[in-house]
């Protein structure tokens, strides 16, 4: 017989709050249960300033479950992102509130960088891969954490396949291509399988993938943002411990109107906006060289200006990109000739220079006793 969420709640009856003594499902912390086949997710509900003392709840809690007949994968989740009907009816306290302000920093990861954009369809992640390789390729060492969990595409753009290998307890090791090291939900489902996010699992699997891997020492982790400005993105750009943002657009005005809410968004956090780029701006004809200006042209600069944010180049449509990233071989390491892996590398150029301009939010130090 399938497991349901009854016997889920039931299985959770012996995980008790250490303060309270409280049975688990009876606090009111947890988040819907998401069962999917033999797979179990939720997430409990906690005060940021409790983190490191709910740990072992999480850990009781996933074990339980995974006693459960037939169930084959676990994931449970800390969740800080306070969903209504679940922990903490009360206002958060002043400190509640700073902490929450401010992410934890990545242990060996000197500067986490967003790359974002308003609306979907953009070519937000084919930049992400390009600029992460164009940046390994600098001699830095580079992560890529694919957080579009509702449409992950780095295991196609990086030609990658696979589970990544469990190191230790629940630690996984990223898979690796053209020098980046590279983390994706899309390693951990099947293709096939719809996932259906809630608010708080979304931020308790984006903590799994950024927290719960062996990253090793990296100058620079590049985070694939999913698509858009709601209340996922607000939360996840407030809860990654951000040094900057890339917001990508097309040059249409729709777009343009999404890009700058996406600036607004992470101004909203104090996350400083990197710049701007422009892709898809123009179509050069590949037989006659015939350049046209399908979507008008120059309005992300224009856009760019207007917000006082830097505009970090353009990128034509290009028959190359779309090719190679379909094929999961990157122009940007495999036509290393070509303009457009000019214009990736001058991309990763002004980005590692904003970078090293200035420690802006430098991850507070983490002390582990
Ligand atoms: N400069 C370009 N020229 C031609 N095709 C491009 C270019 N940039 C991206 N593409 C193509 O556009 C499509 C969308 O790109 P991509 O998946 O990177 O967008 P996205 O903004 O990340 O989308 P989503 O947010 O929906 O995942 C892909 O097929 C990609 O190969």
């Amino acid at each position: 017989m399938p497991i349901t969420p009854a016997d889920v709640l039931r299985a959770l009856e012996l995980v008790k709050l250490p303060a309270s003594g409280q049975a688990l499902p009876a606090s009111g912390r947890l988040t819907e249960i998401r069962i999917d086949g033999t797979k179990v997710m939720f997430a409990i509900a906690i005060d940021p300033t409790e983190a490191r003392a709910m740990e072992g709840v999480r850990a009781a809690a996933e074990s339980a479950v995974r006693g459960l007949p037939g169930i084959t994968s676990v994931l449970v989740g800390l969740t800080a992102d306070r969903p209504s009907g679940a922990a903490g009816r009360e206002a958060p306290g002043p400190r509640a509130q700073a902490a929450a302000q401010r992410a934890p920093g990545l242990p060996g990861v000197r500067h986490v960088i967003a790359v974002a954009s308003g609306k979907g369809g953009v070519g937000k992640s084919t930049t992400a891969c390009n600029l992460a390789i164009a940046l390994a390729q600098q001699g830095l060492r580079i992560g890529l954490l694919d957080a579009d969990i509702f449409g992950p595409s780095m295991p196609k753009l990086f030609g990658l396949s696979g589970k990544p290998e469990i190191v230790e307890g629940r630690i996984m090791k990223p898979l690796e291509a053209y020098g980046v090291k590279v983390m994706s939900i899309g390693f951990l489902v099947d293709e096939e399988t719809p996932m259906i996010w809630r608010g708080p699992m979304v931020m308790s699997a984006l903590t799994q993938l950024l927290r719960e891997v062996r990253w090793g020492e990296l100058d620079v982790m590049v985070v694939d943002m999913p698509p858009g400005t709601g209340d996922a993105q607000l939360t996840m750009a407030q809860h990654t411990p951000l040094a900057g943002a890339v917001i990508v657009s097309t040059p249409q005005d729709l777009a343009l109107i999404d890009a700058r809410r996406g600036v607004a968004m992470f101004q909203k956090v104090n996350v400083p906006v990197i710049g701007i780029v422009e892709n898809m701006s123009t179509f050069s004809c590949p037989n006659c060289g015939h350049v046209t200006h399908l979507f008008g042209h120059g309005g992300a600069r224009r856009e760019a200006e207007r917000l006082g944010v830097p505009f970090l180049g353009e990128l034509p449509l290009s028959l190359d990109v779309r090719e190679r990233s379909d094929a999961g071989t990157p122009v940007v390491a495999t036509a290393p000739a070509g303009s457009e892996a000019g214009f990736y590398r001058d991309l990763a150029a002004r980005v590692s220079a904003a970078l090293s301009g200035g420690d802006r939010r430098a991850p507070p130090r983490i002390v582990i006793d």
